[in-house]
């Protein structure tokens, strides 16, 4: 037997207090031709979408169309599978709500078999809150502490998809593997925080010289990785020797000048993160043996 708390005040109460709810709780009908419609909005987030919900009771056009561009085929695709399958809909979508600027917001909803179509019973809620805190603590985890680049954590995602990508599709795809010579030696003489502004600076002398969609990632102690999507061997050993003139050049505040040695290898088709990585490293080590200073590309 189920029990209801009858609240004083009956249904003016209930009312009032869906009223007051962060959010909206929603009944969203589709016809067999596909129109949609709300048939009931309630709770404190329907004034912030900013449409009359007589109106939306008519057509739920308004609202979809203010959607941010991407998500609207995501969530109608999101509402097709919970349709097809009778299961139930889980999904994120950027709204500009009224005052508020472009919010995410997350639906759950429920449907169930209608006469002339299906009707789902659900909830939307702001989640942008949330979706900031994700997104910081992301960043956390890909980013390495001491440079702000990408960790080896990140930089294994994106080369496993770069690759992939690659392999698709035969475009060229390179990879720098960069050392500081005598790095010890910068330690030893000029301390290890010394050191550690040395390597900063070196992450941020390799960011400048790239493009938006390359990757500067610290693979561990004074060794990093330059990921260069859509850049053939050629252009990744022109850009490697102006990067070592640009680190040699450079004021780094300690005595004798930095430099840094950087091996490098395209990708070839079928070959998987691990090999380029150390087919790289291979020419690395070839330019430490070579006197340093110096980029060597494999062959
Ligand atoms: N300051 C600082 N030093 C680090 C960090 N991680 C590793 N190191 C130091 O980097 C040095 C690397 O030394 P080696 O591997 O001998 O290489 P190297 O002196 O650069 O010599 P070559 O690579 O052969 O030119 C070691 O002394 C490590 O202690 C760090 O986060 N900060």
């Amino acid at each position: 037997m189920t029990s209801t708390t009858v609240m004083p005040g009956g249904r003016d109460a209930d009312a009032t207090a869906i009223d007051r709810l962060p959010g909206v709780v929603f009944q969203l009908h589709r016809s067999h031709d596909g129109r949609l419609h709300f048939p009931f909005l309630a709770g404190g987030g329907v004034r912030l979408i900013g449409i009359a919900p007589e109106r939306l009771a008519e057509d739920a056009r308004p609202a979809l169309d203010r959607l941010v561009e991407e998500d609207y085929p995501r969530l109608m695709a999101a509402l097709e599978r919970s349709m097809r399958w009778k299961t139930p809909v889980s999904t994120r979508f950027r709204l500009p709500l009224k005052g508020r600027g472009v919010r995410w917001i997350a639906l759950r909803a429920q449907p169930t078999p209608a006469d002339d179509g299906v009707l789902w019973h659900g909830m939307l809620m702001d989640i942008s809150e949330q979706v900031a805190e994700e997104a910081r603590l992301r960043r956390l985890s890909d980013t390495d502490d001491l440079t702000g680049v990408a960790n080896r954590r990140r930089l294994m995602a994106r080369l496993e998809e770069a690759v992939s990508l690659s392999n698709r599709h035969a475009t060229p795809l390179s990879l720098m593997i960069l050392d500081i010579d005598h790095f010890k030696g910068i330690n030893d003489t000029h301390g290890h925080l010394q050191g550690d502004e040395v390597l900063r600076e070196v992450a941020r002398l390799c960011q400048a010289m790239l493009r938006e969609e390359d990757l500067v990632a610290r693979m561990g102690g004074e060794e990093f990785a330059l990921l260069l999507p859509l850049t053939p061997k050629r252009r990744a050993l022109t850009l490697a020797q102006r990067l070592c003139g640009a680190i040699a050049g450079h004021d780094f505040g300690v005595e004798r000048p930095i430099t840094v040695s950087i091996g490098i290898a395209e990708h070839r088709i079928g070959e998987g993160a691990r090999q380029l990585i150390a087919r790289a490293d291979h020419r690395l080590y070839a330019a430490k043996d070579d006197g340093r200073n110096r980029a060597l590309a494999d062959a």
